[in-house]
């Protein structure tokens, strides 16, 4: 599995979750480059031939010179991109030392020219992994973080939770076919694990921008998942909940909205600003614009006992339970708060009391 910043690195960073699409701070510039045949005359064991690892060390380099982040790591991937490969690591030793054709140097060029324009990696591969599955990624549909693959854990969980409660019964009520809600489905990343990994469940995804809802179609047909997931171009603000009743009452709302503060917009990274949809991350002055509108439709969407799962900001746990407080018609309460890999508070599952 690929996954640009590990999260130890990210740990040290201090980086949020919506902060980093596979590239850290950086500054602009013009770009420099060495002469890519000047590398054919010095770094190959054979004069002329360039190997695979002499394009790494070239390309990083290259990369160190414009002040591109992750110089190791985005050199790394383009050149085992271009020879069919996830990961560098992953390279057996033939194809380290094979020298290049001249087609497989030139997409290695072009696809290193997009990354010195700060396009982040998973763009320029056109593809990226979460979870299990290899998602297709194009500008400017948000690119799905690796802290998100914990959010669908904890949709998994409650649901076998759920199920292990159903199956204790004496006469169990009905075997489980859940059915789940995203809101803001982006690629697809939420909704297509989830139907992966609850092979019993329907998805509706929706999402406001066409580009998304078209991005998440591709991957469904592309993964064969197609035929449990109903993908919506719907905009939660400007609607009821109507629409999406069409389904039935829901077992689940999942969603990673957007929940930047709208304060800290400007000080995202370039590679952010420059290639990604500011929708998808601008939460408004509080970071809550979408979350109190989840929260507004999810009671008379949800059935009785049904659960939201949220990603949000590390500061949302406090502000959403006191919204919450200041609005008891809406029979939610917030039942657990679960941090991510950098142990800040990052999930919420707020549940809708039985009456
Ligand atoms: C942070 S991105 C998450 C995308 C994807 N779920 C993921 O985790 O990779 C938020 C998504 O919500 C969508 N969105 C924002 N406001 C929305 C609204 N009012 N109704 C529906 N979708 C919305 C954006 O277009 C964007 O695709």
């Amino acid at each position: 599995m690929r996954c640009f910043t590990h999260p130890l690195l990210r740990r040290l960073l201090g980086l949020s979750a919506q902060s980093v699409p596979g590239g850290l701070s950086q500054s602009k510039g013009p770009i420099c480059s060495p002469k890519w045949s000047s590398l054919r005359q010095s770094c190959t064991a054979r004069p002329g031939l360039v190997t695979a690892t002499d394009a790494v060390n070239y390309w990083q380099k290259v990369f160190e010179i414009n002040g591109i982040p992750e110089a190791r790591e985005s050199s790394e991937y383009i050149v085992s991109f271009v020879l069919g490969a996830k990961t560098f690591q992953s390279l057996n030793s033939k194809s380290l030392y094979t020298p290049l054709t001249a087609l497989q140097q030139e997409q290695i060029q072009q696809l290193s020219n997009k990354r010195l324009e700060r396009m982040p990696v998973q763009y320029v591969l056109g593809e990226w992994d979460f979870q299990d599955l290899t998602l297709k990624m194009r500008p400017p549909v948000f690119i799905p973080r690796p802290e998100t693959e914990d959010l669908v854990s904890l949709v998994v969980e409650e649901e076998s939770w759920k199920c292990e409660k159903n199956s204790d019964l004496r006469f169990p009520v009905s075997v489980p076919h859940p059915v789940i809600l995203e809101i803001g489905c982006g690629s697809g990343a939420i909704a297509l694990s989830l139907l992966c990994k609850l092979p019993q469940s329907q998805v509706i995804a929706v999402d406001k921008e066409k580009t998304a809802v078209d991005l998440t179609r591709e991957n469904a047909h592309r993964l064969q998942l197609q035929d449990r997931i109903h993908i919506l171009h719907h905009d939660v603000s400007h609607s009821s909940a109507k629409q999406l009743l069409l389904w039935g009452p829901l077992d689940f709302i999942v969603s990673n909205p957007p929940y930047v503060f709208h304060e800290d917009m400007a000080s995202l990274d370039a590679e952010i600003l420059c290639y990604e949809n500011l929708d998808a991350l601008d939460g408004g002055d509080d970071g809550m614009r979408v979350i109190k509108t989840i929260l507004a439709l999810a009671p008379s969407l949800l059935k009785d006992s049904g659960s939201v799962f949220l990603e949000v900001d590390h500061r949302h746990p406090d502000m959403v339970e006191n919204w919450l407080r200041a609005h008891p018609n809406l029979l939610l309460v917030l039942r657990a708060i679960h941090k991510d890999f950098c142990g800040k508070p990052r999930f919420l599952h707020i549940q809708k009391q039985s009456r």
